[in-house]
């Protein structure tokens, strides 16, 4: 068993960041509270009728799509202008919104992810290891923005650095 005796409560609009050596369950973590993985004993609560939005590892971006066409996937028609506003917050410049993602560079296709889940109509928000390859200042700006982006609701960081969790005023959990 991965997580055994864990009792974690994520209150409503609260930060929470999971830190904890590699292995220890940070991102199973994460699964369960998106629903895409279900405990062998104990249970989830709290979660039903709440959205949830993530960022997974891996960017799970769609290839051939811009980076606001991957993000307008999660918006209504309403919203859809927010998207560009949200990438551009994220640093990305026009040459950059011009091309199908799969001709960025991993940090710009990081941002895309990152801005595709902040943007997402979403109770919940779970981001693990979410500015990894980001360089220094996208890292700053990228922690700007989920700061105001995630502002009431709840989010859980998964993360190896405390740094981010203190820029987020996050309630720190280490697993053991
Ligand atoms: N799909 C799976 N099937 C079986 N075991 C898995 C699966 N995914 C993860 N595990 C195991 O569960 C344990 C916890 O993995 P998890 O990915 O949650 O750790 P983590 O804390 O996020 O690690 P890291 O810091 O390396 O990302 C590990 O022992 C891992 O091998």
């Amino acid at each position: 068993m991965v997580l055994d005796g864990l009792d974690l409560d994520l209150p409503d609009g609260s930060v929470t960041a999971l830190m904890g050596p590699n292995g220890s369950g940070k991102t199973t973590i994460g699964r369960l509270v998106l629903g895409l993985e279900h405990p062998d004993a104990g249970a989830v609560t709290g979660l039903a009728g709440r959205r949830v939005a993530a960022t997974f590892q891996e960017d799970r971006l769609c290839e051939q799509l811009t980076a606001e066409r991957n993000v307008r996937l999660v918006l209504d028609r309403a919203r859809a202008a927010d998207a560009v506003a949200a990438l551009r917050a994220a640093g990305l410049d026009d040459d950059a919104l011009a091309k199908p993602v799969r001709d960025l560079s991993g940090g710009q296709r990081r941002r895309v992810a990152i801005v595709r889940a902040l943007v997402a109509p979403a109770d919940v928000v779970v981001l693990d290891e979410p500015f990894k390859g980001l360089d220094t200042a996208a890292r700053e700006r990228l922690l700007a923005l989920v700061r105001e982006r995630c502002a009431g609701r709840t989010l859980l960081l998964v993360t190896h650095d405390a740094a981010e969790a203190a820029a987020l005023n996050a309630t720190v959990v280490t697993l053991p």
